[in-house]
């Protein structure tokens, strides 16, 4: 305060000090100060020193005002609509009319470079229903769950969303969409449409993008020389627009490597594919916490929560579930994760309140039946196998469906405890008599067995297992290895596959499918995705085959379930009257024409 009384007295009266003389503070404290040069008369009453002081700070304010409206101007209409779409109920952030008719990815999306090197290069064209919906939420940046059945095309839409989403400037350098997988099968499919579309693009703007890996790079557990390649393409470049990964392979890399290396911090967009194989919807979260998924997503929305200190939007976040979904799941995300903005969050689908789906959620074509395999001796001491169909569940009252619907973790309970007493010759010999019982089945229904039949195991040993012993007996067989074209119609062909690495496979034109013994059935969630593997040409599942629970069903895809006659009890019975029932009142089928 002193020192500016001093310079402005000086300035004021221009009166230098003489050489060598200092000033002397004057003994009074600041507000006798400020009176002392109120009442200054050389500085009060000095007007051109007044002047001067004003008009240059008239001068600066001017500029400075006109800089202000300049910018404002500019800004305004952002800021407006910033105000206006804040404050608007997020539905009406939706700038897309669903109601129209023929609608196409051009109608959700700006970029017209990318729609047509999508439908150039993959033929789709028109989005199913559940694109629709999830593409119309998407445009408004909202985040969603969105429950979706089989075969309408959730994976493709949550990797296309990817590819039209432009990264904003004002988030820096980084991966601008991580979609997450369940499989490295997964991930591959997704890499042959990224492949596809990438090379559409390229003949139509030679230069718009380097390499394919600008454009999505795709991380999943492989041989070496693949997880090599992927860690080199990454160090190439560090920065592609989309990055496809299974859970852990990311958490791996994460681990291993750094945040510095994997550049997920500043995320505009996360897709998770299938959260429902990724996480136990029914289960608490808490009782999740080890599972890579909830790892991976925790750790990584920390990161953003840093970056939006910076003032960066948090990511939006699309998942993708199969129904059955229940409500709970989305109280759970709601209490005890920290992944959602809550305020753009909106629903997709329905999700259940009880243990019945409300529509089928397995198509209405696909019918289901068991065959019981009972082997015997003969007096050569040849083994013999028959075959008799399972009767049929009865569906009773509608009343009553909710309680038959009930008791699933009780069953995986029950079947764990079995299992575990189940030594390994035990399950060598269940699988034998399976074996054999799927070849006499063959054999007696050869007219019904005219195109490729998949055959569902429970896990890899028996893959290879069952391949042994049916090679043994001179079989046409074949382990899947994700190939797109493996179900291509082939007379007789068997595909072998474990159940955990067709979920999320498209099988086109498939309408057989052998499931060998119960392990491979644990649950509806199985069950339901393994009745979503029959497609037609086009890879999808026709959307008028998910009606209500009650409606007609006219079967043309056939799942066969084979069990050992002596592993089949009441409980057994019960669950599979169960997963009929909660996947939207299966239609059962006779397939060996003699009923036990
Ligand atoms: N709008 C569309 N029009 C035509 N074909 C499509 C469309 N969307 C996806 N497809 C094709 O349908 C097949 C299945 O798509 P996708 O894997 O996305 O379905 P999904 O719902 O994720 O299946 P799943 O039930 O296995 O999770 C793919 O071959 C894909 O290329």
């Amino acid at each position: 305060m002193l020192r500016r009384w001093i310079f402005a007295r000086r300035f004021a009266t221009k009166t230098r000090l003489p050489q060598g003389r200092t000033l002397e503070a004057p003994p009074m404290n600041d507000s006798e100060l400020l009176e002392a040069i109120e009442k200054d008369p050389e500085i009060v009453n000095d007007r051109k020193w007044r002047s001067s002081y004003y008009h240059q700070l008239s001068q600066l304010s001017g500029v400075l005002d006109t800089r202000f409206q300049e910018k404002l101007q500019k800004n305004l209409r952002k800021i407006e609509s910033y105000n206006v779409r804040i404050n608007t109920p997020i539905e009406e952030r939706i700038r897309v009319d669903l109601t129209k008719e023929n609608l196409t990815f051009r109608d959700f999306y700006s970029n017209l470079l990318v729609a047509k090197a999508i439908e150039n290069s993959t033929g789709i064209t028109t989005p199913t229903e559940f694109q629709k919906r999830i593409f119309a939420l998407a445009s408004g940046y909202v985040s969603t769950v969105a429950v979706g059945e089989p075969g309408t095309g959730k994976s493709t839409a949550l990797f296309t969303h990817g590819l039209f989403l432009r990264r904003a400037p004002a988030r820096g350098e980084g991966i601008n969409s991580l979609v997450l997988v369940n499989s490295g099968l997964q991930a591959v499919q997704m890499r042959k449409y990224a492949e596809k579309v990438y090379q559409s693009i390229r003949r139509v703007k030679p230069k718009s993008l380097p390499n394919i890996q600008t454009m999505a790079q795709f991380l999943y557990r492989a041989d070496q020389q693949t997880e090599e390649q992927q860690i080199k393409d990454l160090m190439d470049t560090p920065c592609p627009h989309i990055l496809v990964s299974t859970p852990q392979r990311l958490l791996d890399l994460l681990a291993t490597r750094g945040m510095d290396f994997m550049k997920v911090n500043s995320l505009a967009y996360i897709g998770v594919d299938d959260i429902d194989h990724m996480m136990d919807t029914d289960a608490p979260v808490d009782a999740q916490r080890k599972t890579a998924i909830v790892k991976l997503l925790d750790y990584v929305l920390k990161l953003q929560d840093y970056r939006r200190f910076h003032n960066e939007p948090h990511p939006q976040l699309l998942f993708t579930t199969t129904a059955p979904t229940p409500r709970s799941f989305l109280d759970e995300l709601q209490d005890h994760t920290q992944w959602f903005d809550w305020s753009k969050f909106h629903e997709m689908g329905s999700f259940t309140r009880g243990n019945m789906a409300d529509t089928c959620v397995v198509p209405k074509n696909v019918g289901v039946g068991c065959v019981l395999v009972r082997p015997s001796m003969t007096k050569s001491n040849k083994v013999r196998t028959n075959l008799v169909s399972m009767k049929a569940p009865n569906y009773g009252e509608r009343h009553d469906w909710e309680q038959q619907a009930d008791g699933e973790a009780a069953y995986v309970e029950y079947w764990k405890r079995k299992r575990s007493l189940m030594d390994k010759p035990v399950r060598e010999g269940e699988l034998a008599v399976l074996v054999s019982g799927l070849v006499k089945l063959l054999k007696k229904q050869k007219q019904n067995f005219q195109k490729t039949v998949l055959v569902i195991v429970s896990d890899e040993t028996s893959v290879f297992q069952v391949q042994g012993l049916l090679a043994k007996l001179g079989k046409n067989v074949e382990v899947f290895n994700g190939q797109e074209n493996a179900t291509a119609a082939k007379k007789g062909k068997l595909l072998i596959a474990n159940v955990k690495t067709v979920e999320g496979m498209t099988f086109k034109s498939l309408d057989t499918m052998v499931v060998l013994g119960l392990d491979a059935l644990r649950d509806t969630k199985t069950f339901v995705s393994l009745c979503g593997r029959f497609r037609n040409e086009s890879g999808l599942i026709a959307q008028d085959q998910f009606g209500l629970v009650d409606d007609e069903k006219e079967v043309k895809n056939k799942m066969i379930i084979l069990s050992p006659v002596l592993d089949v009890g009441e409980e057994e019975r019960n669950h599979l009257h169960r997963l009929c029932l909660r996947g939207g009142l299966v239609k059962w089928i006779d397939v060996v024409g003699v009923s036990e």
